[in-house]
């Protein structure tokens, strides 16, 4: 039976890979069910924060009736145009790193390193094909949730409109996400560029590739796209690249860019873009002076626009910052600690609210709102999203992991903080590994082993930050990780180190002289 109720999807190219995809996520014969009388959880968008929402409440066995609404792809932007097929791409970039790198170890590199680019492309569509029934339609169906396709829209206090159907609801639940900022440039959208939904969609090379933001997205797609051999120039406004990490972690990274042939213009300001018969032609200002460069492709990585658009939040009285790049911390609708919106019925999470644009962070939230929507009667018991400890991690090559404050935060919270940091280049596997370039970065309260934050730069941080950020969760300090045997030769055992050397401070010159005596007559 056909449903008319909403759009057709396809995902280019419409390979069976990509068939296998919409398939799952939007199946086009899908039928809406029958709505409920009323639903005790409405949640707009089935995008992380949608669907651990909807199987939370819904996998709790209480009977609790949940309908979760999608207007474009299930598993948002993380399975379709994000997390997924940027790590998978990475993973074929991270080979022709080795491969760069290779005679350093003794082994000769081929004469040129031949990246076969429809291929890396089809392996990423047939891995986010293969995981991408954990998200489906069918399978969310299958947990008693009622799946609607189709654009949410509020319609009242009470009832959400999908498709021609009206939801009743008790609490209802904003998880529309993000999408790409469109950079108001001159001739940028005649010229056209590639944003992440449509990046992962070439088929063909770009020979030359302008990356337009030093952000997550712009570093982790230009160094993949340039192992892929792409001739990429990354243009960022600021004077490092990741200007939110430390400048020791984002020069390391800077620096591995700039050897491995990645053109950056920092400072940079581009005044407008011209399509012209050899391509598209950026016209930007650095250092006073006016250039022009003239690429195949434009990828654009200037930050997120939440999609608040269509959604009604006027009628329900939720209040929202609209998309400007320059109010980047203050995009999205508006929630309290406890993710409510200005509508106490109606909360929210994931990137449409929160300044911690990340998977893990909009599950994170997700559980959030399923204990302060469902079990905190009368407001009891609620939980904070200033509770979490959050981690993050840039997966560039070094990756740059981080968790909890940095040093400056720290000090504009007047709190007093030491720093110790222990550089790979002292860490025996990584030196086996040929992998020095990094470091391993922990902010303690001076006087104290409590660990304030930590930055890791290493070629497998994001495997490493864990163990800070449990130390964290469970409030265990340097001594107490210091205590814990690491494997010899592991890269974590910088980590420990760094613990170590914590303890190191704590003996003064007196106990160091009795030490010694107790040591040398025993
Ligand atoms: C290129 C890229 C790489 C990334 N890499 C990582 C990474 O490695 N690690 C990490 O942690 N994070 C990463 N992120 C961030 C991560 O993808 C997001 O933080 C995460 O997807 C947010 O989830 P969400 O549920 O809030 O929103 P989304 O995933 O955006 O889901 C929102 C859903 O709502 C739907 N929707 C919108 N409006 C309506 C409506 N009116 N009615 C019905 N449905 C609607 C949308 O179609 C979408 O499916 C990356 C992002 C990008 C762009
Ligand atoms: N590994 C990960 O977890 C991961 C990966 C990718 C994206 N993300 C999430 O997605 C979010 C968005 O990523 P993003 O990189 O688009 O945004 P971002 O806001 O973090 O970075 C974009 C950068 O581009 C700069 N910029 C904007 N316009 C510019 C212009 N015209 N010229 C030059 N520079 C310009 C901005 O000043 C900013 O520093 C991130 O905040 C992150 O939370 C996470």
């Amino acid at each position: 039976m056909s449903n008319s109720a909403f759009e057709q999807v396809t995902v280019l190219p419409m390979d069976e890979h990509n068939q296998k995809l919409v398939s799952y996520v939007h199946p086009n014969d899908w039928v809406n069910p029958q709505p409920a009388n009323c639903y005790d959880l409405v949640v707009i968008g089935a995008g992380t924060a949608g669907l651990v929402v909807a199987a939370g409440a819904a996998g709790l066995g209480l009977g609790l009736k949940v309908a979760l609404i999608e207007k474009h792809l299930m598993g948002g932007d993380c399975l379709n145009v994000g997390c997924v097929p940027s790590k998978c791409i990475i993973r074929s970039a991270r080979v022709v790193g080795q491969m760069l790198k290779a005679a350093a170890f003794g082994i000769n590199p081929p004469e040129t390193i031949e990246v076969d680019f429809p291929t890396v492309m089809a392996r990423m569509r047939k891995l986010r094909a293969a995981i991408s029934h954990h998200d489906s339609a069918q399978r969310f169906q299958n947990l008693g949730i009622d799946v609607f396709l189709g654009a949410g829209r509020f319609l009242g206090n009470n009832a959400i409109e999908v498709g021609g159907k009206t939801l009743k609801y008790k609490k209802a639940v904003i998880a529309t996400g993000a999408r790409a900022v469109r950079p108001k440039i001159e001739g940028i959208e005649e010229a056209g560029f590639l944003t992440n939904e449509t990046v992962f969609s070439l088929t063909e090379r770009p020979k030359r590739l302008a990356v337009i933001g030093g952000g997550p997205i712009g570093c982790e797609m230009a160094q993949a796209f340039s192992r892929l051999g792409c001739k990429v120039i990354l243009f960022h406004r600021y004077s490092h690249l990741l200007n939110k990490e430390d400048t020791d972690a984002a020069e390391i990274v800077q620096t591995n860019f700039i050897r491995e042939g990645i053109e950056l213009v920092l400072d940079s300001q581009i005044q407008r873009v011209e399509k012209t018969p050899e391509g598209k032609t950026l016209y930007y200002t650095c250092n006073g002076q006016t250039e022009l460069v003239t690429v195949d492709e434009i990828l654009i990585g200037a930050g997120r626009a939440p999609n608040v658009e269509g959604l009604n939040l006027e009628a329900v009285g939720v209040e929202y910052d609209r998309a400007s790049a320059a109010l980047r911390d203050r995009n999205g609708v508006k929630v309290n600690d406890y993710l409510q919106t200005t509508n106490p019925k109606i909360y929210a999470a994931g990137d449409i609210c929160m300044n911690w644009k990340f998977t893990h962070a909009a599950d994170a939230a997700a559980r959030i709102v399923i204990k302060n929507t469902l079990f905190s009667p009368f407001g009891l018991g609620r939980s904070k999203l200033s509770s979490l400890i959050m981690p993050w991690v840039t997966y560039t090559d070094p990756e740059i992991a981080h968790v909890g404050m940095y040093e400056h935060e720290a000090k504009e919270r007047g709190i007093e903080v030491n720093t110790i940091k222990i550089l790979m280049s002292n860490v025996d596997r990584a030196i086996a590994d040929g992998e020095t370039e990094g470091f391993v970065k922990i902010h303690h309260k001076q006087g104290s082993d409590k660990i304030l934050g930590a930055t890791i730069v290493a070629p497998h941080a994001g495997e490493m930050i864990s163990e800070v950020t449990t130390a964290i969760v469970n409030k265990v300090g340097l001594s107490g990780l210091s205590g814990v045997i690491h494997p010899y030769p592991t890269q974590a055992e910088a980590i420990k180190k760094a613990a170590d050397a914590y303890r190191r401070t704590l003996l003064t010159p007196t106990s160091k002289k009795i030490l010694g005596l107790l040591t040398k007559f025993s």
